[in-house]
């Protein structure tokens, strides 16, 4: 880092970051320190929370484990230990991200949350960005937003919840069902989080409701004893989406059987067209479906409104509840820390859609990774590419610096 210096108007402290400066010390901002790393290149990270990948850590439950197979979800230039199972548990995948850290020597700068990032240009044309966290102003050439999609809960309005006098909880909140036994739980949303967490309650001997409000893909998460994720992709080198989403489908429906049964329609587009239309991720079934099939989880309507103590649904429906959990999903917060014209995404089904964060680079030497709606494979091949930009960037900088320092260069 370069020097500091307090600036006199607002009281921070100004830091010359002499690299890129990384916001988010989740797997994308490991991801790009990485490849920086070995490319040569300073860095700085800026961490919100006082550890790494603080949305495995502090805001997911703990039967969680990875439903993409190992190889798709390591980070680039250091593979998992062997000894890991195909569908890393949560602990073991955390235990990886620190030691990823370890061997790059990654250390972020914990509890500083970024409040604003500007890109400013004096009065002779010359631009940086100005990152404010912690009462210090972050000075750089370089901004890579790595705080992810799933960096603040969603909670959506619903009527009456605030007189409704069970406990109420976002999904990120819910660690284990040991709380729930004989209790009436409803679980709001049907992705991957609220089925699984509707999974776990059922195991603790919670009685669950499931709220289904919209149609939905179903997918088992093997088929034939290989990942269904990886036959997929293996698929689309071979053949047109429309054929593997076809394929998807109608195994699905043989193994899993007529959905529409127990309430859950599938929407008309394939889950591979739905995914890249709308960044919904299909469900990838862990055995929730065969509890919904038995009755152990009953499948519920949209929610009309809450009372003290019992829901109405908009079929008409009463029924009494003790907790509620929402597994509503997650949004991002880029819009509310990145100013000016920097960011002029559009949120989409709770994604970020339509703006450069989703195409990794945007102007004025701003990127995104973990943006592109392809989990953690996603934003491996993210930081790749932005590493390999970056890269390029500074060494013609300092081969430009050089030959001016030495003309015969
Ligand atoms: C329950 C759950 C399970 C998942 N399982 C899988 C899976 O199996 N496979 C898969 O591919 N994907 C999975 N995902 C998707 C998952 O979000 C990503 O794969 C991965 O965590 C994305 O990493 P990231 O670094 O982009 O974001 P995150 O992991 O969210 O990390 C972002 C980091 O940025 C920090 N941050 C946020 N805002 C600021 C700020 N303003 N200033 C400073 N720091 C900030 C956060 O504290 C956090 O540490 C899962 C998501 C959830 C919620
Ligand atoms: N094991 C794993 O690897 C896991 C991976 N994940 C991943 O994490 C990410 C986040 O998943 P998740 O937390 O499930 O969030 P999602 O955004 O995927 O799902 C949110 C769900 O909430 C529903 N919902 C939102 N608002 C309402 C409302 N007002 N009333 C009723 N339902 C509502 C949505 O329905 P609608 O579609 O109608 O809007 C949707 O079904 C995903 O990428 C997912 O794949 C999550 C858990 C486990
Ligand atoms: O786990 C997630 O949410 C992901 O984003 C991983 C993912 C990306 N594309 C998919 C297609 C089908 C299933 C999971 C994913």
């Amino acid at each position: 880092m370069g020097f500091s210096q307090t600036t006199d108007d607002m009281e921070l402290t100004r830091v010359y970051v002499p690299g890129p400066l990384i916001v988010g010390a989740g797997p994308s901002g490991l991801a790009i320190a990485a490849c920086l790393r070995k490319r040569g290149v300073p860095f700085v990270i800026l961490e919100k929370e006082n550890c790494l990948a603080s949305l495995w850590r502090l805001k997911s439950y703990d039967s969680l484990k990875l439903h993409l197979p190992k190889n798709f979800c390591q980070l680039p230039h250091f593979p998992f230990p062997n000894n890991f199972p195909k569908y890393p548990s949560k602990e073991q995948f955390i235990a990886y991200l620190d030691s990823y850290a370890k061997h790059f020597s990654i250390r972020p700068m914990f509890g500083y949350e970024v409040k604003s990032a500007e890109y400013k240009t004096t009065s002779d044309g010359f631009g940086l960005w100005r990152v404010v966290a912690n009462r210090t102003e972050f000075v750089s050439r370089w901004v890579v937003v790595a705080t992810g999609d799933n960096a603040a809960p969603v909670v959506p309005e619903f009527d009456g919840l605030e007189v409704f006098g069970g406990k109420v909880m976002h999904s990120s909140e819910y660690k284990n069902g040991g709380e729930f036994r004989g209790r009436n739980v409803l679980v709001v949303g049907c992705g991957n989080s609220g089925m699984e967490i509707s999974l776990n309650l059922c195991h603790n001997g919670a009685r669950v409701s499931l709220v289904v409000r919209d149609k939905l893909h179903i997918l088992p998460r093997d088929i034939l004893g290989r990942s269904c994720f990886a036959i997929a992709v293996g698929l689309l080198k071979l053949f047109p989406l429309r054929f593997v989403d076809w394929f998807l489908i109608v195994y699905s429906r043989m193994t899993l059987g007529d959905t529409s049964r127990v309430g859950i329609v599938r929407p008309k587009d394939g889950p591979l067209k739905l995914k890249g239309k709308t960044g919904k991720t299909p469900v990838l079934d862990v055995g929730s479906l065969s509890k919904i099939k038995s009755g152990q989880i009953k499948v519920v309507g949209e929610i009309q409104r809450f009372t003290s103590r019992h829901v109405e649904f908009i079929d008409g429906k009463v029924e009494e509840f003790d907790s509620v959990i929402l597994a509503t999903g997650y949004t991002s917060n880029v819009a509310s820390w990145l100013k000016g014209e920097s960011f002029s995404g559009q949120e989409q089904g709770n994604k970020t859609k339509n703006s450069w964060i989703s195409n990794m680079k945007g102007r004025n030497g701003i990127y995104s990774i973990g943006f592109t709606g392809q989990g953690l494979f996603g934003a491996s091949n993210d930081a790749e590419r932005v590493a390999e930009d970056i890269g390029r960037q500074l060494s013609s900088y300092r081969k430009h610096l050089s030959s001016k320092i030495n003309p015969y260069m």
